[in-house]
């Protein structure tokens, strides 16, 4: 490189506006564990030399000089300096710039947008904006991996120096985190030889990271099993020593692994730091060899409900990391984080080659099945543990029932629900139907928005009056499931609002309301049938008495075989649509509002029985959480009823 670059002026930057944000959240994060920073370099310098390990694959040029891949850490606690060196990758002057200088990644986005959130929150409570920000800021700092940023919570200036795994040039980048960063030219004599340098200069309060003692409890509590070795050096020192090894966890047996080791491996793995809720760690031989070690967070990931439904499990190649972007489980695991590695599998394949290859295929169902037997394991051995798995994943997992149709007896197995019997816990579909009712042939459900729409839906009444159980399905991806299987056990689910109930044949339960001796007679109940089906016109597809009712005196459901009204409400939002099928009006006749209408239909004027069936109609709508077809009709009824009754 000739000495004119050299010279050539360092070129100042402004910092993205979301990072100047993320830096100043960071050092006024008072309470935040800033031990992490030095977890966030090391997993960048263990990705860099992972990425050269798998580049050299095809251009073994590119670390032709042999030196194994390593982290070393040095540290100068004169000069105050904590240096973090590796040789892996490197980056080039583009690459600095982008990288160091923009939010690459969508989990820091997240982040800030969830600290701003609290921050938000914070504001409205007490007013103290920035105080509440820094403190819940602090508190998701230890949930998300927030990068190279951290650096300066502990650093009043960082220099990066990298030189890009073959390149010829070195560049030197340089901020103190006030919201501008410098790039210029470096030496090659002062720069690695391939790899990233990054000098921390110390704050005065953060002067002990420059301490042997401390980087290496830090170092062996937060990236002791990173698949790369680290060293530590004294500044000015050439002899270093091996604080980890780099040896791959997933490769040990299970007895050799201890829980610690497998929750500071998960939090390096996942780049989450909460405490993993299930790990599975095996090693399949036969046919195929693979290594296992994955973990289901006891958190949401923040990216659970994102469009693209992308999982991030590590695969790996005989220890050679290929990507975190094959898919190898189904969309409804995608919450699982953790590292496979094949030991069959051909390491310089692209990753669309990579993801149609047989043998990955085969992994793809030896571990999704695994998967599943673990958690019906742990749903029997240790129930409170799986709920809340349940709790932070079932509607995921439930996505699984509509498209992963081979594994859903399986599925069945482990998927819990809120039921019209389950109080503050949860029943299985095997609850269900162990509790079956004399004479019940289905397994009946209701959909709504919430628990509570659901329990208090009309529809239930003659389902409790006979104690069946009714399943209150209330996540969005019900509505999908439930329309394409088939049953359980042989049993056929049905929709509470759908068709006829079938409640006849159930006995009703003791203690419920016998049949009103008051009530109308069948024929009474025909006429007043045919009169409201005759008022209501085509605004109903049927009017038809019902045994689904106890208390309420009407209620609206679907046709035999058309779709559940609720399903049909979420394609409206979703889709726009407005063209419903018609709904059936179902009467109780056990009711004195039906008994006393059948009464007025021998009044000259059947005005107010007319009223009462646009009424109950329009009420029925209400119920479901719709308005009346025509609102203003209704009202004017209303008043008409009401002022008939007062005078
Ligand atoms: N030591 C390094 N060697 C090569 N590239 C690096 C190094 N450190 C950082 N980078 C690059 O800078 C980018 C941004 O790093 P940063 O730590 O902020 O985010 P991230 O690594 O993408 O996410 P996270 O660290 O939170 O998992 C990295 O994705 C990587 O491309």
């Amino acid at each position: 490189m000739s000495t004119d670059t050299i010279e050539q002026p360092a070129e100042s930057h402004a910092f993205q506006a979301e990072v100047a944000r993320l830096l100043h959240l960071m050092v006024h994060s008072v309470y935040s564990n800033r031990d992490i920073f030095l977890r966030e370099l090391i997993s960048n310098a263990a990705d860099a030399c992972e990425k050269l390990r798998w580049l050299a694959v095809s251009d073994p040029a590119l670390n032709a000089d042999g030196a194994p891949l390593e982290i070393v850490i040095e540290a100068d606690p004169d000069g105050r300096r904590l240096t973090v060196s590796d040789n892996g990758v490197g980056m080039t002057r583009q690459e600095l710039v982008d990288n160091l200088g923009t939010i690459a990644r969508s989990g820091t986005r997240a982040f800030l947008e969830q600290a701003n959130a609290a921050k938000d929150g914070a504001a409205g409570q007490d007013g103290a904006s920035k105080d509440g920000g820094s403190k819940d800021g602090s508190r998701l700092i230890g949930q998300f991996g927030v990068g190279f940023y951290s650096a300066f919570m502990v650093a009043a200036r960082v220099v990066v120096t990298s030189r890009r795994a073959g390149s010829d040039e070195a560049w030197r980048w340089t901020s103190d985190g006030q919201g501008t960063f410098d790039v210029a030219p470096a030496e090659l004599a002062d720069a690695p030889v391939r790899g990233t340098r990054i000098v921390l200069e110390l704050t005065e309060d953060a002067k002990d990271y420059a301490d042997e003692a401390t980087v290496e409890r830090v170092v062996k509590t937060y990236s002791a099993h990173v698949p790369v070795p680290i060293r530590f050096a004294k500044a000015g020192e050439a002899a270093s020593r091996e604080l980890t090894d780099g040896s791959a966890l997933w490769a040990k047996a299970k007895s050799e692994v201890t829980k610690e080791e497998y929750a500071e491996f998960y939090g390096n793995v996942s780049g989450q730091w909460d405490e993993p809720a299930l790990t599975i760690h095996y090693r399949a031989e036969g046919r195929t060899e693979y290594s296992v070690l994955l973990f289901v967070p006891s958190m949401k990931p923040f990216d659970l409900f994102d469009p693209a439904r992308k999982g991030r499990v590590k695969l790996y190649v005989r220890r050679i990391f290929i990507s975190d972007e094959v898919e190898i489980l189904p969309a409804w695991a995608r919450f699982v984080r953790g590292v496979i590695d094949s030991e069959d599998l051909p390491l310089n394949l692209s990753r669309e080659l990579l993801q149609s290859n047989p043998l990955l295929e085969t992994i793809r169902k030896g571990v999704t099945g695994r998967i599943l037997s673990e958690l019906g394991k742990l749903a029997t051995s240790d129930t409170e543990a799986y709920l809340r798995i349940w709790e932070a994943f079932g509607p995921v997992i439930k996505e699984g029932l509509y498209e992963d149709p081979d594994r859903r007896d399986e599925l069945f197995k482990i998927i819990r629900f809120k039921s019209t019997k389950s109080g503050d816990g949860w029943r299985s579909l095997a609850d269900y139907v162990a509790d079956l009712r004399e004479n019940q042939t289905r397994i009946h459900y209701v959909l709504a928005d919430s628990p509570e729409r659901a329990a208090a839906s009309p529809h239930l009444e003659g389902f409790r009056a006979r104690d069946v159980e009714v399943l209150l399905l209330t996540d969005p991806v019900d509505a999908f499931w439930v329309r394409t299987a088939l049953g359980y056990d042989g049993k056929p689910f049905q929709s509470v609002t759908q068709g006829a109930a079938d409640l006849d044949a159930i006995p009703l339960a003791e203690g419920a309301p016998k049949p009103d001796a008051a009530a109308a007679g069948a024929a009474e109940v025909a006429a007043v049938v045919a009169f409201v089906k005759e008022t209501l016109g085509d605004r109903v597809a049927d009017v038809r008495a019902s045994t689904r009712l106890a208390e309420s005196p009407a209620c609206l459901v679907a046709p035999d075989f058309g779709p559940d009204k609720e399903f049909e409400k979420l394609m409206s939002r979703s889709q726009g649509r407005s063209d419903f099928t018609k709904p059936i009006l179902e009467l109780n006749p056990q009711h004195p509002l039906v008994a006393a209408m059948a009464r007025h239909l021998a009044d000259a004027d059947r005005t107010l029985v007319e009223d009462a069936g646009f009424l109950l109609f329009g009420q029925a709508r209400i119920l479901d959480g719709e308005a009346p077809d025509d609102p203003a009709d209704f009202g004017r009824r209303l008043v008409q009823v009401m002022q008939k009754l007062m005078v």
